[in-house]
């Protein structure tokens, strides 16, 4: 099968190159940037030297639309909705990891990401593309929007718990932390390394563009109104989200039973490990996989139940889920070309 990235020199970008260029059943061939057209991806990033060759070249719909049968979007939220429907129209499957499609309440995407969204039309065609949970909807969809990094770790983590009625859905708070690739190849202030190395920061409080997304999908999967607290802050490290989750319980619980729960709900999956008692994960525990790592701990004093939940923001917050979406998609194992290790330290 042909793919296409557009937005193949940012971070999520060149993930996918390099994931998809070592994909048994995907030829590679068109890779979109315009700030480089016409240079080698190899000369622009020396990571790729003798592995991968081919040219950049700037955005020409018809053109690309001829010459692949999927295009990933790896471009900033407010560009995806003008091309997304341009695809759409000509019927060629697609993965945006972009915020475009995810919200489908145009009030909740004027709000929290500004502008207006993509038109109803197109918004409704799009499947939220959070592998594990909604697997039957995406083998049968031809648009995905990829879900958020942080909502990836949250939701993975909340999901089974809310599910099964074992927390209080008024009680989530979610304390959500990234590393600096997180917010993208751009030039920032935020992100220069005198800013971040030996510091955190909170950021976004109380107006980060995720709250709605896993409100949303709580709500979905719940079939209630669900409000979360959550609080995003910045590591001075390249890669990796980990989403610490504080949740009442109902009733009492012990540990295994809640581990036994989760390892019930996700047997059938690929990329969930759930730790035993007492094993928490931690970001380097899944650094460059496509893993999601899940651990608990449960305050007895206070009826708490602390989930943590650890990925790769690039990996399974961005490209790797990107590729598993294509992998359920075309009707292929959903590993393929995404077997990794994590690599260590
Ligand atoms: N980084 C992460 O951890 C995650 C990112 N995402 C989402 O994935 C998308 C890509 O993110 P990321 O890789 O971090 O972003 P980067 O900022 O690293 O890269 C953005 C890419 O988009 C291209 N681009 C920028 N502006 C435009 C434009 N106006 N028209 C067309 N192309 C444009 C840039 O290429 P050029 O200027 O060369 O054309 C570049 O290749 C975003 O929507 C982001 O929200 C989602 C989950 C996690
Ligand atoms: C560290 C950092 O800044 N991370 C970004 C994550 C961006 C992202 O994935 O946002 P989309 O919803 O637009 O895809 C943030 O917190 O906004």
């Amino acid at each position: 099968m042909k793919a296409g990235i557009i937005g193949a020199t940012g971070y999520s970008g060149i993930e996918l190159v390099r994931l998809l260029h070592f994909h048994p059943n995907v030829d590679l061939v068109k890779i979109i940037s315009n700030s480089k057209n016409g240079e080698e991806i190899s000369e622009v990033f020396p990571h790729l030297s003798n592995i991968f060759q081919l040219e950049l070249s700037t955005l020409d719909i018809d053109e690309l639309a001829k010459g692949v049968d999927l295009i990933f979007l790896a471009v900033p939220s407010g560009i995806s909705k003008k091309i997304l429907p341009v695809f759409m129209e000509k019927e060629i499957k697609c993965v945006d990891l972009s915020g475009d499609f995810r919200l489908k309440n145009p009030e909740d995407y004027e709000k929290w990401y500004g502008g207006r969204t993509a038109d109803k039309h197109y918004l409704t065609q799009a499947t939220y593309g959070l592998s594990e949970i909604f697997k039957e909807d995406i083998r049968n969809a031809h648009y995905i929007a990829n879900p958020g990094c942080y909502p990836t770790a949250a939701l993975l983590g909340l999901i089974p718990a809310l599910k099964n009625g074992i927390i209080d859905k008024d009680s989530i708070i979610i304390d959500g932390k990234s590393g600096a690739s997180g917010a993208g190849r751009k030039a920032a202030t935020a992100t220069l390394f005198a800013e971040i190395n030996e510091n955190v920061k909170a950021y976004k409080l109380g107006k980060h563009q995720h709250i709605p997304e896993i409100e949303q999908i709580l709500g979905k999967v719940s079939s209630e109104i669900i409000n979360i607290t959550f609080t995003t802050h910045l590591l001075p490290i390249t890669r990796g989200i980990m989403c610490t989750m504080y949740t009442k319980l109902q009733g009492t619980t012990s540990e295994e039973k809640v581990i036994d729960l989760y390892k019930a709900f996700y047997e059938e999956t690929e990329f969930i490990r759930i730790r035993d008692a007492g094993r928490i994960p931690a970001i380097k525990e899944v650094s460059g996989s496509n893993y999601c790592d899940i651990g608990f701990a449960i305050d007895e004093r206070t009826g708490t139940l602390v989930i943590v939940s650890c990925i790769d923001n690039i990996l399974k917050g961005a490209a790797g889920q990107a590729i598993q979406n294509m992998n359920l998609m075309m009707g292929w194992d959903e590993s393929l070309g995404l077997t990794a290790a994590p690599s260590y330290p």
